[in-house]
């Protein structure tokens, strides 16, 4: 495996993360780095834990840092796309169409939406011309020509003209048959006769009539190459290299046109403004974006790139991070004072953007951390990350071009793909685990509670029993311990998970442990429970209800050690990063609608190689829990949902088999002694420690490299004198 130098970064950054203790890239890193570094569109997948911070900030620190050097010593040069030769308009396109960056190949992934675009050029006033257009990827397209008044659906509108693979030719919305059907690896001749003001088209070599005697409103119009795609790819050839079927009486390449008949399309800038490649980057204007679901990821990522880029000096890179619990005024003060890098959660920046205090004019990178999250989750900003992505200029005047980054240990869905499919362009997908997986590094455990089996709960519940407050829900029931009546045993599997919650801890003698509950009431309770237990039962909470600076203080008490537990919603499910956390417990496991949220909770551990375990407890009977639906704080409906209320019966036994089949495993049942399959984990294992063997050639490792050192000094000194010898041998 190369070290990170040798992935082409710059020594100030290897330098920095060796620093860190990082000696080699992780897999995710190998493989991303270069991507970036490469000028690539990426979205990455890997395993919780797998160092996907690393692998998209350090290559976008490292290009925004040369930018910024470049910029000081003044070698940037100023970039004429679109000025040169025929090619495709990047500025003169649906947003869901894809350009490559040679601008001859258009694509739409999309299968529902056409996607249409423009050349750079047109022509007008006389002259016969021709281009082809070869299908690359089945799918449906139609070609031809059009004036830039033209809406991108080709052949809808009064100001377009044409040719579709099912063999209709089309017109202001009419479809008529026309030639021939044509399909992938078919190349189709467009014709534009301006002299007898008409249009024909060929498929590979073979004319058919005209198909269209241009109107006698736009006789006097320049005509563009023109094309709508749905989930389609072709490539254009304007005549920069030779057709497959040359035209022929009088027509020629579009490349061969007398440059007075030829026109630039007036579609041609930043984003459609003007900009002038001399103006200034303005303080307030980022050269990257990270958006991230949470305040809590989004400060771990800012302190990360802090950390990556110590090093790196004239100039310096200025970081800067944006979400709630931080005084507006006093961020917008750092952005206004200057900022390259931005890492936000959403609503603040939307803000911030909407104001126009973040500008996003110069914006190089535009980074989706959790992206699933983020497009999917209970936030679902994609219609905003949209509206961002629109305002993005794709290029800018040195000639970078907008590049888009998204990553999530879940990336496997739906949303996230129609993000990729409208945003990105060509984009590279790194997917180092395909569907959903857990590392082998987190152990899973189910420990089922049982209120049938486990009638401690009766005793646990009195008022001298010590059991845990529950979440209130079967407040109003009238509950029959010794009975089988439903809403007595879900009140008994609350109060026997917070039992069993205790008991895990003291088996496995745990200092340090994550502990999901389903609610913010559950986590308060679970906290109450926890202190109840003695004075070094210590924890912290974190979900939406405490404030900002609360939260950050909590995580903070947490990852230093201060306290043993932090209790939690799923607000700290994704990314955030504790070093060598042994344990998480999953009080109750998400709904079937949030399977991923299992995925990332155990992730948690597990991380950068420890070891973890992950234990679940989950109702062998269903359990009444909190759906709130209302905005009430304080809601005490305990309706179902269907009957206007916040309640559900969930079952845990359905959630579980969903998990094992996302997953493709059976986890392990164990009972309440904690019985961790020992054989199969080979028994050697040390929550939050390395595996043995892994310990051990890590070891070997740098005992070679400090052997290597020394080889290598000696080698050197044997250079010089040789080198000495020969200059001697030369003089006498
Ligand atoms: N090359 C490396 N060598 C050693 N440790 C590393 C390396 N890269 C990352 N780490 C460490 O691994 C841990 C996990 O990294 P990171 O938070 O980037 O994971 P992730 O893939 O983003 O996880 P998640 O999907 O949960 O957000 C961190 O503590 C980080 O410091």
């Amino acid at each position: 495996m190369a070290a990170f130098a040798e992935l082409g970064m710059l020594p100030e950054l290897a330098t920095a993360v060796e620093e860190m203790g990082w000696m080699l890239p992780t897999d995710i890193q190998q493989e991303g780095i270069p991507a970036i570094l490469g000028g690539a569109d990426v979205c990455m997948a890997a395993e919780t834990g797998s160092g996907k911070t690393g692998a998209f900030c350090l290559p976008v620190i490292q290009v925004i840092w040369e930018t910024l050097r470049d910029t000081k010593t003044g070698k940037k040069k100023v970039h004429k796309f679109g000025e040169e030769g025929w090619n495709l308009n990047v500025f003169d396109r649906d947003p869901t169409l894809s350009v490559d960056r040679e601008a001859y190949i258009a694509e739409s992934s999309h299968p529902k939406f056409w996607s249409g675009g423009r050349a750079n050029k047109g022509v007008f006033n006389k002259g016969k011309y021709y281009y082809e257009a070869t299908i690359v990827k089945d799918g449906l397209c139609r070609v031809g020509w059009a004036t830039p008044k033209a809406q991108y659906n080709l052949g809808t509108c009064s100001n377009g003209y044409g040719f579709g693979g099912t063999g209709k030719k089309s017109y202001a919305g009419n479809f008529d048959d026309y030639g021939e059907s044509f399909e992938r690896n078919d190349v189709i001749g467009c014709y534009l006769d301006l002299d007898s003001h008409s249009i024909h088209f060929a498929k590979n070599g073979k004319e058919f009539e005209i198909a269209f005697k241009i109107s006698q409103s736009l006789v006097n119009a320049s005509f563009y190459p023109a094309f709508v795609l749905k989930n389609s790819r072709l490539k254009l050839n304007f005549g920069h290299t030779a057709f497959k079927f040359p035209p022929k009486k009088g027509y020629v390449g579009l490349t061969s046109a007398s440059p007075d008949c030829v026109e630039s399309s007036p579609k041609n800038g930043l984003g459609g403004a003007t900009a002038d490649p001399n103006a200034e980057r303005p303080n307030s204007a980022p050269l990257c974006i990270i958006l991230e679901p949470t305040m809590e990821l989004a400060r771990q990522t800012h302190e990360q790139i802090v950390l990556f880029s110590k090093k790196l000096d004239s100039p310096t890179l200025r970081a800067v991070l944006v979400g709630g619990g931080i005084p507006i005024a006093k961020q917008i003060k750092d952005i206004e004072a200057g900022v390259d890098v931005v890492t936000c959660t959403p609503g603040r920046a939307f803000d911030l953007i909407d104001q126009e205090k973040i500008k996003l004019t110069h914006v190089r990178f535009f980074v989706l951390d959790e992206a699933d999250s983020l497009v999917d989750g209970p936030q679902n900003c994609s219609r905003k990350i949209n509206n961002m992505y629109q305002t993005i200029p794709r290029f800018q005047p040195d000639g970078s071009i907008l590049q888009m980054i998204v990553c999530s240990a879940t990336l496997h869905n739906l949303g996230v793909e129609r993000l990729a499919a409208t945003t990105m362009h060509f984009p590279q997908w790194i997917d180092l685990k395909g569907q959903d997986t857990v590392p082998d590094t987190v152990h899973q455990i189910v420990c089922p509670v049982d209120p049938v089996a486990d009638k401690s709960w009766i005793r646990l519940r009195s008022k001298s029993g010590n059991g845990i407050t529950t979440d209130g829900i079967h407040s109003g029931d009238q509950l029959r311990p010794n009975s089988d009546n439903a809403e007595t045993l879900s009140e008994g599997v609350k109060v026997l998970k917070g039992e069993y919650v205790v008991k895990a801890i003291r088996h496995f003698k745990m200092d340090q442990c994550i502990i999901f509950c389903r609610t913010k009431i559950d986590c308060d309770n679970m906290e109450q429970h926890i202190f109840k237990q003695g004075p070094e039962w210590t924890c912290v909470c974190l979900h939406g209800d405490r404030n900002a600076e609360e939260r950050t203080e909590n995580l903070r008490k947490f990852k230093s050690g201060e306290v043993k537990y932090l209790i939690c919603t799923d607000v700290a499910a994704r990314g955030i990063d504790v070093h060598g956390v042994p344990f998480v417990i999953n009080v109750t496991l998400p709904s079937s609608d949030d399977i991923s949220n299992y995925v990332h909770r155990i992730g948690r551990v597990g991380r950068a190689d420890r070891m973890g375990l992950a234990i679940s407890f989950v109702s062998t009977v269903p359990e009444k829990v909190w759906y709130h639906k209302c905005r009430n704080r304080v809601c005490k409906n305990t309706a179902l949902v269907n009957k206007g209320g916040c309640a559900i019966w969930f079952s845990e036994k359905q959630s579980l088999a969903e998990i094992e089949e996302h997953l493709g495993v059976t986890v392990a049942r164990v009972s309440t002694d904690f019985d961790v399959p020992v054989d199969e984990y080979d028994g050697k294992v040390v929550y939050g420690r390395r595996r043995a063997n892994e310990a051990a050639m890590e070891v070997g490792l740098s005992q070679a490299a400090v052997e290597l050192t020394g080889i290598v000094r000696e080698l050197n000194t044997l250079e010089r004198q040789l080198q000495l010898s020969y200059w001697k041998l030369l003089a006498s």
